[in-house]
């Protein structure tokens, strides 16, 4: 049995699957979020592992396996989320600074002002912008002092949620990262495969406080046995949307997936070479495995099923996310109301740090039911415009894609992005693809599973959305959605 740890941004995971790679049982916790100014994210650090301990102890309970059982752990995790900690206490010296958080955007601005934005663009394949951790680093050792003086004595260990996980799963015994989840930092060259010295430099990052980057798939260490009774392997890690990419079976360079969570995130698997973007898109390690590294495209929006949340639990008007699907049927179309929830600027193809959100179009006719489906539809409409880029920089018309995340349950979201992207959606029967990918890196690793074993597990069946919209239709709704997103650019710029 493997075990997969999926820590996400709305909540923590714990996912048992058979030799088989048969889903056998998933415990899941959301936990809180934290918004202390505009535009600012943070978590509990403390929380992200207390609440991805109890959900891994209550998973074994429940199935009432032993520990000994689970031949290995793989992680999966949401990306960039800076964690600074006390090498010695194990504390947090400050709340995790959440990837969504935009309060380093001026000193983005600065960056680009000083001419480091193509020594960024070339060497990490990223964009001088808030989302990546290396500037929520500089604001915590710049703001916390702390964080400062434990710096200076090089007892400060820097860690995304992986590293973070994965110290408090040793007991702070191993302070590693994996490719995929450090070529997302801004500190990694895509070129050497390592922590780059002229952009810890630049960020006036010490060295001493990064982890040491591991392959993929391999031993990272084992759980400390007081947590589950045993000292269990942790042989795989890969941030979610890369272990998404690889759950999914997207092995061959051109293959594209798309999830839909918190945020949205197009990726497609470019290969054994980064390819450079030229519409907006990102360059990323997919995984490391035997040596190898694999790169990716990625398209990134910032608020998906996060627009539906705020739906929820700000606005109120609805009592779970699934009961969108109901409130968007409730109408033929949004009566011309269009939603751009830039609540944290725009990222893929925009990244437009001063965006913001906005509910357009709206009159007196306007209903709980328009509102609903135009946050709905706008997962989908973000997703076309990273579908556009892609296509531009991978010059191949796309008429496949694959879809996961827990907003791809909804029926309803699913046919309206087939429809205006006018291709087929292929949404496979395990929706856990970012959990499935974390095992199967694991299996690997832990050389329970090969790779032709987990090919074995892919072949299950996947269930098809055709499109089906007029083209003029869709052609008008999409331009009118181009244009409520030019009515939000620039919005809170000082
Ligand atoms: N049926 C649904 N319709 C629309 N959105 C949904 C639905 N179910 C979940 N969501 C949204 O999907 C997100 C959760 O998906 P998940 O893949 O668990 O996210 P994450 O990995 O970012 O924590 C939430 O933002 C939630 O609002
Ligand atoms: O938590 P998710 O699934 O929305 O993913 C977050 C991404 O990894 C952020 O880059």
């Amino acid at each position: 049995m493997i075990l997969a740890l999926d820590q996400g941004t709305s909540s923590s995971r714990a996912l048992l699957f058979d030799k088989n790679g048969q889903l056998l049982g998933l415990e899941q916790q959301e936990f809180q979020q934290y918004y202390p100014q505009e535009a600012w994210v943070e978590h509990d650090a403390e929380e992200i592992w207390r609440s991805q301990l109890q959900v891994a102890q209550r998973l074994i309970e429940k199935m009432q396996i032993s520990p000994q059982a689970i031949q290995a752990i793989g992680i999966t995790n949401q990306r960039e989320t800076t964690i600074l900690w006390d090498k010695k206490t194990g504390r947090p010296v400050h709340r995790a600074i959440v990837w969504q958080d935009r309060r380093t955007a001026s000193y983005c601005e600065e960056l680009k002002q000083a001419g480091h934005a193509d020594y960024l663009r070339q060497h990490t394949g990223l964009l001088a912008d808030a989302y990546f951790s290396a500037t929520k680093i500089r604001w915590i050792l710049e703001h916390i002092p702390q964080a400062k003086a434990l710096a200076e004595k090089e007892q400060l260990c820097f860690g995304t949620v992986d590293s973070w996980l994965l110290w408090k799963l040793t007991n702070g015994k191993v302070h590693k990262t994996d490719p995929s989840n450090a070529s997302r930092t801004l500190l990694y060259n895509l070129h050497t495969g390592e922590w780059d010295p002229k952009l810890l430099d630049i960020f006036g990052i010490p060295a001493h406080i990064l982890p040491k980057i591991s392959a993929s798939s391999g031993l990272f260490g084992h759980t400390d046995p007081a947590l589950f009774g045993a000292e269990i392997p942790i042989t795989g890690i890969a941030g979610d949307q890369q272990a998404a990419l690889f759950g999914q079976g997207c092995w061959q360079a051109g293959s594209v997936k798309n999830t839909y969570g918190t945020g949205c995130f197009m990726l497609m698997n470019t290969g054994n070479q980064p390819q450079n973007s030229n519409s907006g898109l990102l360059t990323t390690v997919a995984w490391e495995i035997d040596g190898q590294r694999t790169y990716a495209l990625e398209g990134a929006v910032f608020v998906a099923g996060a627009a539906i949340q705020w739906l929820r639990d700000s606005l109120r008007i609805l009592d779970s996310a699934k009961d969108s699907s109901y409130f968007a049927q409730q109408v033929e179309d949004t009566n011309g109301v269009y939603f751009v929830p830039a609540f944290a600027g725009l990222g893929a193809p925009y990244w437009d740090m001063y965006a913001r959100g906005a509910i357009l179009g709206l009159s007196r006719s306007s209903t709980k039911a328009h509102i609903v489906r135009a946050a709905l539809e706008s997962l989908a409409y973000q997703s076309k415009d990273l579908l556009l880029a892609m296509q531009q920089d991978a010059q191949l018309p796309l008429v496949q894609l694959k879809v996961d995340g827990g907003a791809s349950a909804n029926d309803f979201l699913m046919q309206f992005q087939s429809d205006i992207l006018n291709a087929e959606l292929l949404r496979p029967s395990l929706q856990e693809t970012t959990a499935a990918g974390a095992a199967y890196l694991a299996g690997l690793g832990a050389k329970v599973w090969t790779k032709s074993d987990i090919q074995g597990f892919l072949a299950k069946q996947a269930q098809s959305f055709q499109p089906n919209m007029p083209a003029t239709d869709r052609e008008k709704r999409y331009a009118r959605w181009l244009k409520a997103v030019s009515r939000t650019r620039n919005w809170a710029e000082e």
